[in-house]
């Protein structure tokens, strides 16, 4: 089975993200979409970061019903920061007969070969890359291993919702409603 994998620390998970990994789960030859929670993620210093149980817990709310979208919790056993090449190792350890396919985004491709070993990432494993607004997906595009694939983009961010609730606004349709409720019972004044 063909599994695409989204990794994100998701402080908060959005629409955005599941616009995303519905997209890739239902239009591509992709059967399912692993959301992998990262504890912490190797460049991103994280101010207001939510605890790793409650990020995984907001997941785990919006993929409810989804049979096609899972929340990866593999992450929380493996050293930090998260290096994705050690989680990808370690899921092939455990799913010997599923084939891992990386999903990224184009702003992210940039810096790919700054990431713990690079060079076996690229070789190792498909890498669907979806163009992102303003974001240049230059040369790792020729790697073989490596295919664009265009998916609807909402233009939003954790760090946009996280901003919405400090200042008290609205946040409905922006992340699921059992998200929202679980947030307000995190941020009770938000
Ligand atoms: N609106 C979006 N559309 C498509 N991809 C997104 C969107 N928001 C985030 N992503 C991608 O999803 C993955 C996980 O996202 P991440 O948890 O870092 O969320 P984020 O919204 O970018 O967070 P933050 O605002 O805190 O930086 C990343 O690869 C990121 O590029
Ligand atoms: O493996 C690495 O060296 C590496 C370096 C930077 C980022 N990543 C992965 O990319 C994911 C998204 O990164 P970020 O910084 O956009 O949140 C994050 O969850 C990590 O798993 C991985």
């Amino acid at each position: 089975m063909r599994i695409g994998l989204l990794f994100g620390s998701f402080n908060p998970i959005h629409t955005g993200h599941l616009i995303l990994a519905e997209h890739f789960a239902t239009r591509t030859d992709l059967r399912e979409v692993w959301l992998v929670v990262s504890p912490r993620s190797p460049f991103k210093i994280s101010h207001n970061l939510l605890p790793d149980t409650e990020r995984l817990r907001l997941v785990q709310l919006a993929l409810a019903d989804n049979p096609r979208l899972r929340a990866e919790d593999i992450e929380f056993s493996l050293p930090r920061p998260s290096y994705t090449i050690a989680t990808l190792d370690a899921l092939r350890q455990r799913h010997p007969a599923h084939d891992f396919v990386l999903l990224m985004g184009g702003d992210n491709l940039p810096g790919l070969p700054r990431w713990q070993e690079a060079q076996r990432l690229l070789t190792e494993i498909d890498i669907y890359v979806y163009p992102r607004p303003g974001s240049e997906t230059p040369d790792l595009i020729t790697f073989p291993r490596v295919r664009v694939i265009e998916a609807p983009l909402l233009d939003i961010s954790a760090t946009y919702i996280r901003e919405s609730l400090r200042l008290n606004r609205s946040i409905r349709y922006l992340v699921p409603a059992a998200v929202e409720a679980e947030l307000r019972t995190l941020r009770p004044s938000a």
